[in-house]
């Protein structure tokens, strides 16, 4: 605790997560194995786990170095998050009552859980608030990263109170925030249409393999209650929308409809399509890539007779002040908020909600 002007200060450090991406091309081999070997990403039995994380992350290195160097060879996340975590770090200063200092850590490249539990170490907080900046929960992002950060605490000696906001996923300001900057890009995007052209939005959330769903994984519940809520505060009426599920990496079966297949069936309507991804907030090789140059190419392809795609969120201040009420409620509530149960906070301290059953499963198969 620090003193300002005879007055005692609070410290409080906020640990925005993310997944991480390679700074270079020779990075993305080990940034890839990293990811295969986390046993929330592979779940198959610890002893085979290694080869085959490294065995599958060899395999993907081409085609995902190939996606890298349409970024100039490396991913911008980084970077992104840092100015979040820079902005959302000057307004948490202004409000007075704490001094709060934002650290950023990646999950799968660095800055990774044991640099960055050692840096909070050092900055001697008061308390630790873990804020991933994946507004709805899954044991394979969320989960995974609560579950690296604990043991890095411990391996660091950081042991001061640490409260986790396991999911956003319908908070109304976040929900206002994006459907500002859908509503942007919907009245942009019908102003160049043809009037006679129907515009439909596809939200694109990134895919999970469907057994992780069927295990418990809160995801995809929470990815539709995202898009319930933005499109209730869109108010658009008789908006034709719909949910899609982009970036399949594995063969197993993933959950959908495909992010290709709704660009199929736009054809076959004829109608125009915005594509707004809803699970990450972050432009990156999946939004930059996949959504920009390969979705929108086989639109084209296909016939789509119009192609947007709504901005994510960066730096947008409707989204940095939505994650400043979310610290400043979770902080006065002293438990993480979620609406896991349908209410507006998550009715269980962390360790026994069902994120963190979830993320405790992980580690049995660990
Ligand atoms: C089984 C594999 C994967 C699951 C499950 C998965 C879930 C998942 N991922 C994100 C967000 C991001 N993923 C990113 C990259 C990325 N993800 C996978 C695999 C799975 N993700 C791979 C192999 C990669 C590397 C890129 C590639 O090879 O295509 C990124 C960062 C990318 C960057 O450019 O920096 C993000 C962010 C979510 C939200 C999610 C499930 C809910
Ligand atoms: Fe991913
Ligand atoms: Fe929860």
């Amino acid at each position: 605790m620090r003193s300002v002007r005879g007055v005692a200060m609070q410290r409080v450090a906020v640990v925005l997560f993310n997944l991480g991406g390679p700074d270079a091309p020779e990075s993305v081999r080990p940034f890839l194995e990293n990811l295969f070997t986390d046993p929330a990403i592979l779940r198959v039995p610890g002893f085979v786990r290694p080869w085959l994380g490294r065995f599958i992350a060899r395999r993907r290195t081409r085609a995902a170095t190939e996606n890298y160097a349409i970024l100039g060879g490396r991913s911008p996340l980084l970077e992104l998050t840092e100015a979040q975590a820079s902005a959302l770090e000057a307004q948490l200063n202004t409000g007075g009552g704490a001094e709060y200092r934002c650290f950023v850590a990646m999950r799968y490249w660095h800055p990774m859980s044991d640099a960055v539990a050692r840096a909070v170490r050092d900055w001697a907080p008061d308390r630790v608030l873990l804020l991933p900046l994946y507004p709805q929960y899954s044991t394979t992002t969320t989960g995974s990263s609560v579950a690296a950060w604990e043991e890095a605490a411990a391996r660091a000696g950081l042991s001061v109170p640490t409260t986790t906001l396991c999911c956003y996923h319908s908070d109304p300001a976040f929900a206002a925030a994006t459907a500002a900057t859908v509503r942007a890009a919907y009245d942009g995007a019908r102003a160049d249409l043809p009037p006679e052209v129907p515009l439909r939005i596809l939200f694109s959330a990134h895919g999970l393999p469907e057994t992780i769903v069927k295990r418990g994984d809160p995801y995809q519940w929470q990815v539709e209650q995202t898009v319930a809520s933005v499109v209730e505060a869109l108010g658009i009426e008789g908006l034709d929308h719909s949910i899609c599920y982009q970036s399949r990496v594995t063969p197993q079966k993933w959950i959908g409809p495909s992010t290709e297949a709704e660009l199929e069936r736009a054809a076959h309507d004829k109608v125009a399509v915005l594509v707004c991804p809803i699970a990450f907030v972050s432009e990156h090789s999946e939004t930059l890539v996949e959504l920009d140059v390969e979705y929108r190419e086989e639109a084209e392809r296909l016939g789509v007779p119009g192609y947007v795609r709504v901005p994510a969120q960066n730096s947008d201040p409707g989204f940095i002040g939505a994650l400043h009420d979310l610290v400043r409620r979770t902080e006065a509530a002293g438990r993480p908020l979620c609406s896991y149960a349908g209410g507006r906070q998550c009715p269980k301290p962390f360790g026994d909600c069902p994120h963190a059953r979830a993320t405790a499963r992980i580690r049995e198969v660990a």
